[in-house]
């Protein structure tokens, strides 16, 4: 049988396979796909006017950033041909207006740019989370917890600093390679030439480094996911680890994944360093070249001597900006793998979404007195396995939950007890038969619809962070506190009324503040606290003791009289006075009836009951 251990193994495409000690990844994961490219476009173009905005102050950025150095050559030519003041105010002032001009819309377009990139990456955050949101429970497994946080956070994150990058230290490579290399040859050829000849070294510099630090760089976010998925687990689990003395062993993992992310970033740092030290040779090679060979040309009057500066002014912006752009460049096909992954989220067809099928809707009139005389949920011979699973978890489950009538479910460990009761809130699709919920196939309500109609407490009673009263809101947002109050005594919290600040008292992330018992009270306080047709208790009450328990159930038969509560339980006791009680074997029906009948025909019921009794368990 699947466990839910191996359900939450990572299927999906790009979740690295990575082994965390030796960093090794195949080469398909991380791998850019199309998407990435639409999914940019479609991001980007809502700020198409900021875009050309930032486009355009750049261009005066770069164009100031080389005028000066052509006025500056201008300047000493015109001082060292001794052409009076006028010339050289003249050219003074140039250079200023061209500074002022360059600074200005440098800071402009690094705004611009940071402004349109943290857009795109806002948008992007939004639309993923979004989408996870819309996903069904083993839609999202597939990612698995942490990939999900880092596509939220990180991939966004990436992709946002590099369309920084992009527009400050890619794009105005271009044209300033191209207006300094015609400055330089307009000085003269053979200078011009000397540029080229280190524009094209300096390229193959950045080529070298691009192209083995790229593949580096295209899985770190792979072991950023692998960071958060081990740090997550470190956290919620350290009660489990010290009591078991397991730190050592812990901190060792943690170690290991981080020296996996350590050794790939120091990898990429060291081709860096090579690479930026070449570069800085090269600047330096470029000066003493311009110098050297400049002194010859005008010693020939081929060129004056102020041009010289000018020449390694060139060479040096040109350099510096391609040093910058090798840097840029590293980032892009990481921000391309993110934008891949965030794609492969957005595309994804939730599994579970409304209207599936297109069924009739039939006349208003019809539907009402369907309703009313249908069960609130019924099984039709419902069977249902987990994608992942190679056998079915439920097998031909036939049985109806009515209003004003308890329907209980008991039965072994991992029998699919859950799985039902998420199965009516549409966590998960039949894969045969028919669910019906008042008279209707659940695939054919709206998701809205179905789950209002129902108030769910899940196993595990989980609580936001915030205040008792915002988490009892959480299923009724127009709750008054007089209702609130009554849900919290009807649920058997009285414990809420000791507390200082009552509904107000603060409750931290998961409820950890409170017991187990506290939790679950609280859990079924919000559930109370909304009208729904159908109450569905997933082993909501074995946190409780027997007194609490039968007053709990004492107290929601009178509240909840009229409508219909479905009771997973472990202990007989719970669900004894059930109308009916459904007895599941290993996700097989083996028992269906009340108490006293399956006492007497139903051997799987009989042997639970008898082991309880053994127990001294079925008290209340
Ligand atoms: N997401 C999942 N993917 C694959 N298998 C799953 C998944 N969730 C549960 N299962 C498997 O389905 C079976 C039924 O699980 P379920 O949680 O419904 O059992 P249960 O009767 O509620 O168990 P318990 O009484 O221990 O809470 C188990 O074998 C479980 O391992």
């Amino acid at each position: 049988m699947t466990t839910k251990d191996d359900s939450r193994q990572s299927k999906a495409g790009t979740t690295c396979d990575t082994d965390v000690v030796s960093g090794e990844c195949s080469p398909a994961e991380g791998a850019v796909g199309r998407g990435a490219f639409a999914l940019l476009g479609r991001l980007m173009a809502p700020y198409r006017p900021l875009a050309v905005a930032a486009l355009v102050t750049l261009l005066l950025d770069t164009i100031g950033t080389l005028y000066v150095p052509t006025e500056l050559s201008a300047l000493l030519n015109s001082a060292i041909g001794a052409q009076g003041m006028g010339p050289l105010w003249d050219h003074a002032l140039r250079m200023l207006v061209a500074a002022v001009v360059g600074s200005g819309s440098c800071v402009a377009s690094y705004f611009l740019a940071a402004r349109l990139a943290a857009d795109v990456g806002r948008d992007l955050r939004v639309s993923v989370y979004r989408k996870s949101l819309e996903l069904s429970a083993s839609d999202f497994e597939r990612f698995g917890t942490g990939s999900m946080i880092t596509r939220t956070m990180g991939d966004a994150n990436v992709v946002q600093q590099t369309i920084v990058m992009c527009f400050v230290m890619i794009l105005p490579v271009p044209v300033i390679a191209v207006t300094s290399v015609v400055l330089a040859w307009g000085i003269d050829p053979a200078m011009g030439q000397v540029l080229v000849a280190i524009a094209v070294a300096m390229t193959v510099v950045s080529l070298v480094a691009i192209r083995r630090s790229a593949p580096i760089f295209l899985h770190l976010q792979e072991f950023v996911d692998r960071m958060n998925v081990r740090l997550r687990e470190t956290i919620t689990g350290v009660r489990v680890i010290r009591a078991f003395g397991r730190e050592r062993r812990e901190r060792r993992h943690l170690d290991e994944t981080f020296e996996a992310y350590a050794e790939n970033a120091v990898r990429v740092n060291l081709i860096f360093s090579v690479a930026d030290c070449t570069t800085f040779f090269l600047m330096n090679v470029v000066e003493v070249l311009f110098v050297w060979l400049g002194a010859d040309r005008v010693g020939v009057h081929a060129m004056q001597i102020g041009s010289i500066s000018a020449l390694v002014q060139f060479a040096i912006i040109l350099l510096f900006f391609m040093m910058m752009a090798q840097f840029a460049m590293l980032q892009v096909p990481r921000a391309l793998a993110c934008l891949t992954r965030a794609t492969e989220l957005l595309e994804l067809e939730p599994s579970i979404k409304d209207s599936v099928r297109e069924a009739p809707t039939p006349p208003a009139e019809e539907l009402l007195a369907n309703e009313r005389e249908s069960p609130v949920a019924e099984f039709d011979h419902v069977d249902f396995r987990f994608d992942d699973a190679s056998e079915d978890t439920l097998h031909d489950l036939s049985f109806a939950v009515r209003r004003g009538e308890i329907c209980a479910i008991i039965g072994n460990t991992g029998s699919g007890k859950s799985t039902i009761a998420k199965m009516l809130l549409r966590f998960h699709d039949v894969t045969g038969g028919e669910l019906r919920v008042a008279g209707r196939d659940v695939r054919d309500r709206s998701l809205a619809d179905l789950r209002s109609r129902m108030a769910y407490v899940p196993q595990r009673a989980w609580l936001f962070s915030g205040t008792i009263a915002s988490n009892l809101r959480m299923a009724a947002p127009d709750a008054t506190d007089d209702e609130l109050w009554h849900a919290l005594d009807t649920a058997q919290a009285s414990f809420v009324r000791e507390l200082p600040q009552g509904l107000e008292a603060r409750v931290t992330q998961g409820g950890t503040n409170f017991s187990g018992g506290q939790r679950q009270r609280l859990a079924i306080a919000r559930a109370l606290a909304r009208k729904a047709d159908l109450y569905v208790f997933d082993d909501s009450f074995s946190a409780l003791d027997y007194k609490t328990d039968a007053a709990l159930r004492h107290a929601l038969s009178s509240e909840l009289g009229a409508s219909a509560r479905l009771i997973i339980a472990q202990r007989v006791s719970t669900i004894r006075d059930a109308d009916q009680i459904l007895v599941l074997k290993d996700g097989r029906q083996v028992g269906l009836g009340a108490h006293d009948q399956l006492v007497e025909t139903c051997p799987t019921y009989q042997a639970i009951v008898e082991s309880q009794q053994r127990g001294g368990d079925l008290r209340g």
